[in-house]
């Protein structure tokens, strides 16, 4: 089977640096995406920062004017020092101005920021939530393949770390737009009186940048390749410490053997990091270092043209302030820079998650689903692989599942019988042959109105820790508020005895997960899911082993009941158990994936074949 995703991938790790530079693009797209969350807020998340980009410049400017009007004044001889004398003759006046315009933009300058964060807080959790909702509905868009496939899990489990936590990747590349505009500023300003001065500034940071985005590069690499191992390690973390493993996890004694898993591993992952993050540093260091020396040489330069009387002193604090200011906001522009640069690879695990596409794809022209379904179900010489696998799980297979028969399902471990549901459901599509419905072909049908009028449920159905209407409204989720139904449903399956005994009965919270929750045996369990394909008013109904706790009472009693309901419905039955699969009106039996027999309980049996073989070695234990 091949996958369906032909994009680029992200640079390699020996990538060029136009290569690393390119990973950029994904920023367009998260920009868009926040966008999309709140125009209003985005907006003005940008229009605060602008304001703010302004202010260093300006307070700098000022207070260059405060320092040359104090040097002024304090030149000034004869006369009293005297404030109220010099208040009153209006000295003051320019400097008094200037300070409370000074104190205006720092005051200003805070309550901007504030409103920033604040802005980018609430953003940064709407934009949060909308990346897990578009995250939750592709996935769901996605084939059964695709969760059946470590690979897929590797990448749905990587989109999804990074569905969170790009609240400081919004803010951070804001606020980098906000330091490139006040870097302009500043830099006019610089270059007014001594142009050379700017052209020192890149030699400073071009160094480093090259590093960083190389060991960004190079970490996520590390990261990625590693997704697999961390993917386990969250798997030990979480059969180490749940309430399904205890119990066995407990007598077998494996906490010891899991500890020792999980320390081998995460080793691994520590040395590998602790190498990169040292590397990292010992680089880092260096280029600050040349970084730090071009402030002080540059420094040193306006320091002796302010000796040598070519620059106030107001131009020297400018200068220096705005060099200094320059230099911060560099180091602070390439930090943010390779920051952004690191993450937009790992915004990559996010958008090429949206870009897998389904395989199992809506009809051009959907037919309808039959109903009621007349002549039968078709399978036409079905074959079918599993991804990834060589072996195939059903082959040559041919068979009519005729309209209200009750058809059972039997075979070894493995002979295919759920694959056989899976297809029929069209979870999966055939490699070969094709199956039809009246005649249909089911690639025909829209896969929704296919489920609509099947009621299927699996041996590892899920026990959901909701309430028990909710446990069997789940069936038909459209009527989960009808009681009625729930309830009749309930009776159907026998599920009504088991609610009946729960202290809130239908209101109750099931499963250990959460406060109140009442656990289930597992054979209760099954009666609840069962009560679920009773829900769909589905002419098709499949028990794929779901019965496969109840006692032997148990099971033959939701089988007669089930029998007696399916009464011109078509329903298809795995078991194991022969005392429910005689009842069904044709067997088939399976092995390899292939038909070997078929036909009634009887007629099985007088054929003396594998069916009989296995009665009669499942009768002769109860004898
Ligand atoms: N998701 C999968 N990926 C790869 N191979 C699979 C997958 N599911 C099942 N198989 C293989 O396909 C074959 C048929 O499996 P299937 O689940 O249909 O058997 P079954 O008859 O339902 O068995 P059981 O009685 O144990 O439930 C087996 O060889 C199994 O190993």
């Amino acid at each position: 089977m091949t996958t369906t995703d032909t994009r680029p991938r992200p640079a390699e790790p020996n990538a060029s640096f136009r290569d690393r530079l390119n990973n950029l693009r994904h920023l367009g797209r998260l920009v868009a995406q926040i966008w999309r969350t709140s125009r209003w807020l985005t907006a003005a998340s940008i229009g605060l920062r602008l304001v703010r980009a302004l202010q260093p410049v300006a307070t700098l400017f000022v207070a260059k004017l405060i320092i040359d009007e104090v040097v002024r004044l304090s030149g000034q001889t004869g006369g009293s020092h005297d404030f109220a004398q010099w208040w009153a003759e209006g000295k003051l006046n320019t400097v008094a101005i200037l300070l409370a315009l000074e104190f205006g933009l720092v005051i200003v300058s805070d309550l901007l920021a504030r409103a920033t964060s604040l802005v980018d807080a609430v953003l940064g959790e709407l934009h949060s939530n909308t990346v897990s909702v578009e995250l939750m509905a592709h996935a769901a868009r996605l084939d059964l393949r695709h969760f059946e496939s470590a690979e897929y899990q590797d990448r749905l489990e990587r989109a999804r770390r990074q569905a969170s936590g790009r609240n400081a990747l919004l803010s951070q590349m804001f606020g980098q737009a906000q330091d490139m505009i006040t870097v302009v500023t500043l830099a006019a300003g610089l270059f007014v009186f001594a142009p050379w001065l700017v052209l020192l500034l890149p030699l400073s940071f071009v160094p480093a940048i090259w590093g960083e985005t190389r060991f960004n590069t190079l970490s996520y690499y590390l990261s990625r390749g590693r997704t697999p191992e961390r993917r386990q390690l969250e798997y030990i973390r979480q059969i180490g410490a749940s309430a399904e493993t205890a119990k066995e996890i407990k007598l077998f004694g494996l906490s010891a053997f899991l500890v020792e898993r999980f320390r081998t591993l995460a080793t691994t992952i520590f040395k590998e990091n602790r190498k990169l993050s040292i590397q990292r540093a010992k680089w880092g260091a260096l280029f600050s270092a040349i970084a730090t020396l071009a402030y002080y040489g540059a420094y040193a330069f306006i320091v002796w043209r302010t000796i040598a009387g070519e620059f106030s002193i107001g131009d020297l604090t400018f200068l220096a302030g705005s060099f200094l200011s320059l230099n911060g906001l560099f180091q602070k522009i390439l930090l943010g820079f390779t920051q952004i640069a690191g993450q937009s690879l790992y915004l990559d695990d996010l958008f090429s998650f949206f870009e897998i596409q389904p395989a199992i794809l809506p009809p051009a022209n959907p037919k309808p689903f039959p109903q009621p379904i007349r002549d039968g179900i078709v399978f036409d010489n079905v074959g079918f692989r599993y991804p990834e696998t060589d072996n195939w799980a059903i082959r040559g297979l041919s068979f009519t599942l005729k309209a209200g028969e009750t058809l059972a399902l039997v075979g070894e471990n493995g002979a295919g019988k759920t694959t056989i549901v899976k297809l029929l459901t069209r979870l999966y599509d055939p490699d070969e042959g094709r199956i039809t419905v009246d005649g249909t072909d089911l690639r025909d049908i829209e896969i929704e109105d296919i489920h609509a009028h099947i009621g299927v449920i699996f041996q590892d159905f899920i026990r959901y820790s909701l309430t028990a209407a909710e446990n069997i409204g789940v069936g038909r989720i459209e009527d989960r508020g009808d009681r009625m139904r729930i309830e009749d449903a309930a009776k159907s399956s026998l599920a009504d005895a088991v609610i009946e005994r729960l202290p809130l009965r239908y209101e109750q919270p099931l499963g250990r997960l959460f406060n109140k929750g009442r656990d289930l045996s597992g054979g209760e369990w099954q009666k609840v899911a069962i009560a679920r394909a009773y829900m769909r008013d589905a002419d098709l109904i499949i028990l794929d082993e779901p019965t496969a706790a109840l006692d032997a009472k148990a099971e033959a009693e939701v089988f007669a009941r089930f029998k007696s309901l399916a009464t011109g419905k078509t329903a298809v039955i795995i078991s194991h158990r022969f005392s429910t699969v005689r009842m069904a009106d044709r067997i088939i039996v399976l092995d390899g994936g292939k038909i070997i027999e078929a036909g009634s309980h009887a007629e099985l049996l007088a054929l003396h074949g594998h069916y009989a073989e296995l009665f009669e070695l499942q009768a002769a234990g109860y004898r």
